[in-house]
């Protein structure tokens, strides 16, 4: 089918499976999925089904063995290794582990994700308060990581990937090691950046928050997609 390029995909898998060199097992088999320009999508399943493999092949930190997967309109499988930096500068990520640089302040470390890219100190002083303000940290702006919570300190690692406008924000476990309230409130942040367009795909082990939200879920069992629904729970509903 013939789309016009504003209704394609920003993600689209076509019978992608991946299998790592020297294993047996597919980590991931036959995957089609289409994910649209703003769309919030949890990727769900257990230890080992293949989340990550998805996230890292978004990334193309990792490519498929077999099928397709585009990301903003590019053949990831043809995709020329020097152009990999630009994709990644359209997409924003955020681990369990917050991954902040310990030595710099939240500023700077919000800042050090313009700098590498070559952005202008002008367009460095304009955007770093401007996001540290939008995440609710703008009066811990000279902290040191830590000196934060482990909400704050989610909400730098948020800061830093969103800082650029990228078009897609991968989470990976983001509320992993928050209390629920905390998780709560960083779910309300990724919610607000959902709003502003950005496409936000965030792995999750979190039931609670999954049945809160009412986003698409995706399931993923045995690196195969066992379920794909509009406003999922974590699990089975009946
Ligand atoms: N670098 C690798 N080399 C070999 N096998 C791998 C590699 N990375 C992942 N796998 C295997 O691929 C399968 C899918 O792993 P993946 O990390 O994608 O799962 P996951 O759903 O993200 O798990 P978790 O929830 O524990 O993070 C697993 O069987 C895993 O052992």
């Amino acid at each position: 089918m013939d789309r016009s390029p504003r209704l394609r995909p920003v993600i689209r898998f076509e019978k992608v499976s991946k299998t790592y060199p020297g294993q047996s097992h597919s980590a991931l088999d036959t995957v089609s999925v289409d994910i649209e320009k703003g769309e919030f999508v949890f990727l769900v399943g257990a230890s080992g089904s293949g989340k990550s493999t998805f996230l890292r092949l978004i990334l193309r930190e990792s490519q498929a063995t077999d099928g397709r997967v585009h990301v903003a309109g590019k053949d990831l499988n043809r995709l020329a290794g020097w152009k990999v930096p630009r994709l990644r500068r359209q997409i924003g990520t955020v681990f369990q582990d917050f991954r902040l640089l310990q030595n710099k302040t939240v500023a700077e470390n919000v800042a050090f994700a313009l700098q590498v890219i070559g952005k202008s100190r002008s367009d460095i002083e304009r955007l770093v308060p401007e996001t540290l303000e939008l995440v609710g940290l703008s009066e811990k702006s000279e902290r040191m990581p830590d000196e934060l919570s482990g909400g704050e300190q989610q909400r730098v690692a948020i800061a830093r990937a969103f800082v650029n406008r990228p078009m897609i924000l991968i989470a990976d476990e983001p509320t992993g090691n928050l209390d629920p309230t905390t998780s709560l409130g960083i779910m309300k942040l990724l919610d607000r950046i959902n709003r502003t367009g950005t496409t936000v795909i965030m792995a999750t082990h979190d039931a609670g928050i999954v049945d809160q939200m009412r986003k698409r879920v995706i399931e993923l069992a045995d690196g195969k997609v066992v379920r794909d629904e509009a406003r999922g729970a974590y699990g089975y509903e009946n």
